[in-house]
C-alpha cells in the first residue's frame, strides 16, 4: 500500500512539505533509469550544470501544447492516485501533465529560483540513483522586482534557511507556502555535509542516523519533477487559427 502524503507531511514550518522515503521500489527505479538514458538522443538538452528532457509538452507564457506523457511515466499515475499528491488541487486535472526529467553529475546543480506561474503550486519529485540536497531561501516578497531578479545571484552565497535530504526512490511533495514563498536550489558541490545546512527532514531521510555517516558522497542524480500545467492549447485548436 502506498503511502498518502497527509501522513508524511513533514512537521515544520512552512509546513507544506511531505516526504516518503522508498516510494518506489529499486526494480522500478532501475527501470526509470533505463528509460531515461535510452530516450532519444535529441530529446536531451544540455545546459551548464545538467541535462534535462521535457516531457508533456513545451511551457510557455500562452500556455502548453500538451503530449501525453509516455507509459513510462505516466505508470506513476496510479501510485501519486494512492498518495493523493494531486488531489483536490485543480477541477480539471487529477494527474500530471508535465515531467521533467534533469540529470545531475556530482558536483553539478541548479540555481535558487522559483517554479514560477504557469504550474499548478504542486511539485512531486522522484529522485533515482543517487541522494542531493535542496536548499531553500526565502523569496523576499518586500522587495522590488529588481532586486528580486538579483536575489538569485545573492542567495549562491547565503546560507539556505533550511534544506531537505532527498534520498533515490524518495517522493517529495512541495505546496503551497514553500513553492510560492521560497527558492529552491541544489548546490554544485561532491559531498554533503549533513550536519550543516539545517536539514528538517534528517528523522525521515536517515533513520539510522547520521553518526556513521555524516559526510554523502553524491552519484549522478536524475530527478523525475512531475507537475501540472494549467493552461493548455491543442495544436489542432492553434492550427485552424491560422
Ligand atoms: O532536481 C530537482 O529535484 C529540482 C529540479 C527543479 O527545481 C526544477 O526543475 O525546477
Ligand atoms: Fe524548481
Amino acid at each position: 500500500m502506498t503511502r498518502t502524503i497527509a501522513s508524511a507531511k513533514l512537521d515544520i514550518a512552512p509546513s507544506s512539505v511531505y516526504y516518503i522515503p522508498d516510494f518506489i521500489t529499486h526494480a522500478e527505479e532501475q527501470t526509470l533509469i533505463d528509460k531515461v538514458l535510452t530516450a532519444p538522443k535529441p530529446k536531451w538538452v544540455h545546459l551548464k550544470n545538467r541535462r534535462l528532457q521535457n516531457w508533456g509538452g513545451i511551457v510557455s507564457d500562452r500556455g502548453m501544447i500538451g503530449e501525453p506523457l509516455p507509459i513510462w511515466l505516466s505508470y506513476l499515475f496510479p501510485r501519486f492516485r494512492e498518495a493523493r499528491v494531486f488531489e483536490g488541487i485543480d477541477a480539471f486535472h487529477q494527474d500530471p501533465n508535465h515531467c521533467l526529467v534533469n540529470e545531475y553529475l556530482a558536483g553539478q546543480g541548479i540555481m535558487p529560483h522559483k517554479d514560477g506561474p504557469a504550474y499548478l503550486p504542486t511539485v512531486s519529485t522522484v529522485t533515482l540513483s543517487s541522494h542531493c540536497v535542496l536548499e531553500f531561501y526565502k523569496y523576499p516578497e518586500d522587495k522590488e522586482q529588481e532586486e528580486r531578479d538579483s536575489t538569485t545571484e545573492e542567495t549562491r552565497t547565503q546560507e539556505p534557511e533550511f534544506s531537505l535530504l532527498v534520498q533515490p526512490r524518495s517522493l517529495l511533495v512541495l505546496k503551497e507556502d514553500v513553492y510560492k514563498k521560497y527558492m529552491h536550489g541544489i548546490r554544485e558541490i561532491t559531498e554533503d555535509d549533513l550536519r550543516t545546512g539545517n536539514i528538517l527532514n534528517l528523522p525521515e531521510a536517515m533513520p539510522q542516523g547520521i553518526e556513521e555517516t555524516p559526510v554523502l558522497k553524491r552519484g549522478t542524480r536524475i530527478s523525475l519533477t512531475f507537475r501540472i500545467v494549467q493552461k493548455t492549447l491543442s495544436a489542432k485548436k492553434l492550427f485552424l487559427r491560422r
